[in-house]
């Protein structure tokens, strides 16, 4: 695939992100409207909850009303406590959202519990009922071993996740290679309708082919679309813009 193919389909598989402390109803409008390229618009914003109001009222101001609007819960720490995540979870599609990506609790998976996690993923899938997606993020840089990304995969998926996700972006070890390949071979063993999400530390064209071509030829070009597949990125968006040579809005470089 020629690098410029590959960035004009990032652009379409991102779930363009901004989870940062000093989030404003400013920052939030300026991602939307970066969300608007001559290229196309990603497939969703990822902000923090108390943003997803604004962000659906800014998408729809802008015509962008088909841009999903995806939040976070337990997040970023993957705490044990299910009646919090399902009651964030709760109201985030309450507020609107149309995806949540859940922290799984990764930290009790370490140590050996294995029912927390099937537990908590099964309450926010609840949560979401039939009116948002749940992407179940795994934090695989800090599960570390190929046996613990598998294990909190199919955990994961057996819980009714809709996608799996590698990272929050808050550790030090986010979105590889190798833990996409394993997420991906627990997908195929699966059988179940579940995507994945690589998030973390994509940031340039040449990084989202490989995830590209990877996933191309475990699971066949046919499923890498935005219903199955999306990059969780803060800072794609303007290499990719760069490499599409749009010279009037590579100053966007933040998103
Ligand atoms: O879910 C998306 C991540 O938080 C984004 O991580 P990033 O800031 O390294 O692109």
């Amino acid at each position: 695939m020629m690098i410029k193919q590959a960035a004009l389909r990032a652009i379409q598989l991102m779930d363009l992100t901004s989870l940062n402390n000093n989030d404003s109803p400013e920052t939030i409008s300026a991602l939307c409207e970066a969300a608007n390229t001559k290229y196309g618009t990603p497939a969703a914003i990822c902000v923090f909850p108390e943003m997803v109001v604004w962000s659906k009222l800014e998408l729809g101001r802008l015509g962008l009303g088909a841009v999903k609007v995806a939040t976070v819960t337990n997040f970023p720490e993957g705490s044990i406590n299910i009646q919090r995540a399902e009651a964030e979870t709760a109201r985030a599609v309450a507020a609107g959202a149309d995806e949540i990506d859940v922290v799984f609790p990764y930290r009790a998976l370490i140590e050996g519990d294995v029912r927390v996690g099937l537990q908590l993923v099964k309450a926010c899938k609840v949560a979401c009922a039939d009116k948002a997606l749940l992407k179940v993020i795994i934090e695989s840089g800090e599960l570390q071993t190929p046996e613990l990304i598998r294990q909190a995969s199919d955990i994961a998926i057996a819980g009714g996740a809709d996608f799996i996700k590698t990272s929050t972006g808050k550790v030090s070890v986010n979105a590889t290679l190798e833990a996409t390949r394993i997420m991906l071979e627990a997908i195929k063993a699966s059988g179940a309708k579940c995507g994945f999400k690589a998030a973390g530390g994509v940031r340039t064209a040449e990084d989202a082919l490989q995830y590209i071509e990877l996933a191309e030829s475990m699971m066949g070009a046919d499923w890498v679309h935005a219903e199955n597949f999306r990059f969780g990125a803060s800072s794609l968006l303007g290499n990719l813009l760069n490499t599409l040579n749009d010279a009037d809005v590579v100053e966007k470089d933040d998103y």
